[in-house]
């Protein structure tokens, strides 16, 4: 068995916001025995105290991990966002201060597909007045503004993973599929991209948005395109709330330009569960609002558990990057004997020379060599053979101008 550095039982790991029991099982199924679990999300000044000693950090997408926590995370060797989204991390701090930080891209897409379907039937049928007029004894049996959605067009704003996946489902169920992406993307089936979202909010009768929170698409939802939609059509939004100006949807829901919409997340979500959800769509007519609970089903985040453990374990125990989003990317093999080093730096002229005098002075041989940089950040793994001093290795690594972090992994 191969003798890690620091041993399994020190590494100290920390879920937040209820990471699926999933994660905390590989982790112990891969010999880690210190994880702690929290069910909550933590606020900054919290989050400043508590990830004092912490190694491995796993949240979903609350917590906020800014530069001010990554100050003060004086162990932090990775960070796992247990969801899609990674807006919640200051990523490029992280990646400056050696930090990669994994997430779990497709785990959850399925389950917002199918959330955003149910919806579309929902709305077209107006299911939740109904249900609550059942619910508090009247009995309002009418076709009024009720439809199939057959042969409607359905308009995907961001065709990624999800988008796609809608396409699919949305077409077997007889609808049309126009879909805006900045990207040029392979239409599935018979799907048609549109130029301009202006284009797509002309012909779409419901119009749901699957993009990342971006600069770019921060309230690239506001007043312009609520106007600009079909008059009678719908609009659902389970990507970020950043993405949808609140006030101006209200509005258009209002006026009754717009005849519903099903909203999953929002500008300010409450911090935990308990705490007042406030939004001025609260109580329209044939609005859908949910809990932020787009990708959260057993199956999603069962496998999110575990498929972000197993890349925060192969990262902590061997070093590889692979599928990290604000790290360059190294796969390594597992090596069988021999000692690895891991070296973090500024990607400045010389660096990588210095490295390898290291072992060369100190007369290793180095039987492996994985270098990767991106324009600012270098990150280089060496395997060495024979007997090392590996104090004196990684003092003289550390030593090196330029360095960001050292690791002696095994
Ligand atoms: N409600 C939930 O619980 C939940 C669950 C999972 C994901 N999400 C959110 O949904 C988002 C989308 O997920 P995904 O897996 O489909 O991501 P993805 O990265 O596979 O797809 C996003 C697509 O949006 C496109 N895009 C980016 N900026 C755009 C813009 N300005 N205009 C048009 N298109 C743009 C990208 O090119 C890409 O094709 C995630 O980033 C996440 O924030 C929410
Ligand atoms: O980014 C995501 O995957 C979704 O927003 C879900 O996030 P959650 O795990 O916090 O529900």
């Amino acid at each position: 068995m191969t003798r890690h550095s620091l041993a399994k039982d020190k590494i100290r790991v920390l879920f937040l916001e209820g990471v699926h029991q999933s994660a905390v099982e590989e982790f112990r199924r891969n010999g880690y025995t210190q994880i702690e679990q929290l069910k909550v999300a933590l606020d900054e000044a919290e989050l400043i105290e508590k990830i004092q000693g912490v190694h491995i950090l796993g949240i979903r997408s609350r917590t906020r991990i800014t530069d001010k926590v990554l100050a003060a995370a004086n162990r932090l060797l990775t960070i796992g966002c247990f969801c899609i989204g990674t807006n919640q991390v200051s990523l490029n701090t992280a990646r400056k201060a050696g930090i990669p930080v994994f997430n779990a891209p497709y785990s959850n897409t399925r389950s917002v597909a199918e959330l955003v379907i149910g919806e579309i039937i929902m709305l077209l049928r107006r299911i939740p007045e109904k249900s609550r007029a059942c619910h508090d004894g009247a009995w309002d049996k009418s076709a009024t503004n009720s439809f199939e959605l057959r042969g409607k067009t359905l308009g995907l704003v961001g065709y990624g993973h999800i988008g796609t996946q809608l396409s699919v489902l949305a077409e077997a169920m007889g609808m049309k599929v126009r879909f805006f992406d900045i990207e040029k993307k392979l239409a599935l089936g018979n799907a048609q991209p549109c130029a301009t979202l202006e284009e797509l909010l002309g012909v779409a009768d419901v119009v749901s948005l699957h993009v990342p929170s971006t600069p770019q698409t921060k309230n690239m939802f506001g007043a312009e395109q609520v106007k600009a939609m079909k008059p009678g059509s719908y609009l659902i939004n389970a990507s970020r709330g950043s993405v949808v100006d609140i006030d101006a949807l209200a509005q258009g829901l209002k006026s009754g330009h717009l005849l519903g919409a099903a909203i999953d997340v929002f500008p300010k979500e409450p911090a935990s569960n308990g705490e007042e959800f406030v939004s001025p769509l609260r109580g329209l007519e044939n609005v859908i609002l949910t809990p932020h609970i787009g990708g959260s089903t057993q199956e999603a985040q069962e496998n999110i558990g575990l498929e972000v453990a197993e890349k925060l374990i192969k990262y902590s125990d061997n070093g590889s990057t692979v599928g990290a989003v604000n790290f360059v990317e190294v796969s390594l093999p597992v090596k069988a004997g021999g000692t690895r080093f891991l070296h973090i730096h500024s990607n400045v002229p010389g660096v990588l020379r210095k490295v390898n005098e290291v072992f060369s002075q100190s007369e290793l041989n180095i039987s492996a060599q994985y270098l990767q940089t991106d324009p600012e950040v270098g990150f280089v793994v060496v395997d060495v053979e024979g007997a090392v001093d590996e104090t004196a290795v990684l003092q003289q690594l550390q030593e090196i101008d330029g360095t960001i972090r050292v690791r002696f992994l095994y």
